[in-house]
């Protein structure tokens, strides 16, 4: 078996408050600048986790738990403090709405832009135009300036690109929510596609019933901390029982 995903004792903190009151300042001043002035936050907590080419993960947990967090490090765009994250293949996916879209270029300039970010050269992004736009059922939009887009145009030109990049890890997080009910049904559906064809996938969803449909394993987190791992079903009824 070959690992698609390798995350080794992950750690991540996030500043939360940078400022603070002149007189804090100054009794830090006063005390020769000793700790940290910044407020953080420990949002990954020694995470590891590895996943295999061709498993279908689903990251479970509540609100703030790092959901998110972690599928960004996957997905490569936060860095560890500390810890190793290595994938093997295209990674590609939809973490957050417009990520990488250009908001004063047209839709269809954004698909060339977002296809090269996302690894594709320009005459594959040419071969797949019609496809793209087609999933995306963006229609006489696309010479638009994507800042006019609904929310939901601009999931539906994300993740439309994103699947055309022919991914051997796709990520998706929670934000298939904004596309409307027949979209997200073509979204689901497109998802169990690129499954069946043996691509890693992680999904981070509150919907457990999905998950559970879509996913053959489920990676329960709570407070940055992986809490359980294991058979999707299994995962679900214990992220139940927390409820
Ligand atoms: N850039 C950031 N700066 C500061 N704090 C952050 C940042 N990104 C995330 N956090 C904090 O890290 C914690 C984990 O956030 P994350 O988005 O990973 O949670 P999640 O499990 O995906 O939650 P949700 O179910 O609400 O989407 C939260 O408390 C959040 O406020």
């Amino acid at each position: 078996m070959t690992t698609a995903i390798e995350v080794k004792t992950v750690n991540k903190e996030f500043v939360l408050r940078h400022t603070r009151s002149i007189k804090e300042a100054l009794v830090w001043l006063i005390r020769g600048r000793k700790g940290d002035l910044s407020e953080k936050f420990h949002a990954l907590k020694d995470v590891s986790l590895d996943v295999q080419q061709g498993e279908t993960v689903a990251l479970l947990g509540f609100n703030g738990s790092g959901k998110s967090t972690l599928l960004k490090h996957i997905s490569g765009v936060m860095i560890p403090d500390s810890g190793t994250v290595q994938t093997r293949g295209r990674v590609a996916g939809l973490i957050e709405v417009g990520a990488g879209f250009h908001h004063d270029l047209s839709g269809r300039d954004n698909v060339y832009l977002n296809g090269a970010i996302l690894g594709m050269t320009e005459t594959e992004i040419d071969e797949r135009f019609d496809s793209i736009i087609e999933f995306a059922e963006i229609g006489q939009f696309i010479d638009t300036e994507v800042k006019f887009y609904s929310s939901g145009m601009y999931l539906r030109l994300a993740f439309s690109v994103a699947v055309h990049t022919d991914p051997e890890v796709f990520l998706v997080d929670e934000i298939l929510a904004v596309g409307d009910e027949p979209f997200q049904r073509k979204c689901i559906a497109k998802i169990k596609e690129l499954a069946a064809d043996g691509k890693t996938l992680v999904v981070v969803s509150h919907d457990l019933d999905l998950v559970a449909k879509i996913c053959e394993r489920g990676v329960l987190m709570d407070h940055g901390q992986v809490i359980f791992d294991g058979p999707i079903d299994d995962a679900v009824d214990q992220f139940r029982q927390n409820s």
